[in-house]
């Protein structure tokens, strides 16, 4: 028990006392795009701050004068990550917590926890213009190590029906994105956007024409890499004026490229990412060499369709989660 809450009068005499407390705001998903030219560089934190000290009256008389609002702490990674860059999260999570215990005299201990997702650049082996090298690409990504391969194979004595797939896989353009011209009806108050981050996670579900001749079975290995490559270059090279379209690319990219597959059918929700507005604390946010979006995980855009090869019938459910 310290001083304060012993001393504090609405707490005397009651048969209860305050033990380990802590607040602050968690998770805040902070996403920094660094513009070196058009070579774009991706931090995705995600932030959670908690903060102790002098809050017995908080607990006990709701008096807030020693209370920085969740709010503001969340404000101020967002605002860091522009003042200070994220350069790693450690360095990003010593300057978040400095700064709460040094400014404000209650704070005794601010603990800053960090989940950082990794993006590699999406491979590209054709020529494009947004290459680097051989094979890095400016501004196309895909998140690390989350991807599930699927399939599904059904036999009825006769034939086979095969599902290949894979759900999870995170990818993100963070330029070369638009859209705009849409309808507006009373009740829109989406501004149009020039130049959006568009970032999805695939779920795909492909069919292969092979039902019968187990000779001639494909080579499952080589179609699932090739397939999934030819989706990530359709991705990357899309310069996209709607999710719709990325996503009629990847599927027509995949159907034209591979022989073996008749029907292709996506559900992709759109990952909306929102420029934070740091105005109010004297920053520009879009600035030339990079900006600050919070990304949003709920509600998303749902983008779902299939793409057939012309004449093919369409078998794959609706409804990818049932598979
Ligand atoms: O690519 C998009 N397609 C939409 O249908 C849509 N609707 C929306 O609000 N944003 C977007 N983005």
């Amino acid at each position: 028990m310290t001083a304060t809450s012993r001393t504090n009068p609405s707490h005397r005499g009651r048969p209860t006392m305050l033990g380990q407390n802590q607040y602050g705001k968690a998770e805040n998903r902070v996403v920094k795009i660094t513009r070196d030219g058009d070579t774009h560089h991706i931090k995705d934190l995600n932030v959670s701050v908690a903060l102790s000290g002098d809050m017995e009256d908080v607990h006990y008389s709701g008096s807030n004068a020693n209370v920085l609002p969740t709010d503001t702490t969340k404000n101020t990674v967002y605002a860091f990550a522009k003042k200070y860059g994220i350069e790693s999260a450690e360095q990003f999570g010593i300057h978040l917590a400095r700064h709460f215990v040094d400014s404000q005299e209650p704070i005794h201990r601010a603990r800053i926890r960090i989940e950082e997702y990794a993006w590699e650049r999406i491979e590209n082996s054709d020529s494009g213009s947004q290459f680097i090298g051989a094979d890095e690409v400016k501004h196309s990504f895909v998140r690390q190590g989350q991807e599930t391969r699927t399939a599904q194979i059904t036999y009825d004595g006769e034939r086979w029906e095969v599902f290949s797939g894979l759900k999870d896989l995170t990818v993100m353009n963070s330029t070369n994105s638009e859209f705009w011209g849409y309808v507006k009806d009373r009740y829109t108050t989406l501004k149009e956007a020039y130049d959006r981050i568009l970032a999805t996670e695939v779920t795909g579900v492909w069919r292969h024409n092979w039902t019968s001749d187990e000779d001639r079975m494909p080579n499952w290995e080589r179609s699932y890499e090739q397939s999934r490559k030819h989706m990530l270059d359709a991705f990357a090279e899309t310069y996209s004026l709607s999710l719709q379209q990325t996503l009629y690319q990847m599927g027509a990219r995949v159907i034209n490229s591979r022989s073996e597959i008749d029907e292709i059918r996506f559900s992709l929700p759109n990952k909306h990412h929102f420029l934070v507005d740091l105005e109010p604390f004297g920053m520009e946010n879009e600035t030339a060499d990079g900006a600050v979006y919070f990304a949003a995980d709920r509600p998303y855009g749902l983008i779902e369709a299939t793409i057939l090869r012309d004449g093919a019938e369409a078998l794959i459910p609706v409804d990818l989660t049932n598979l």
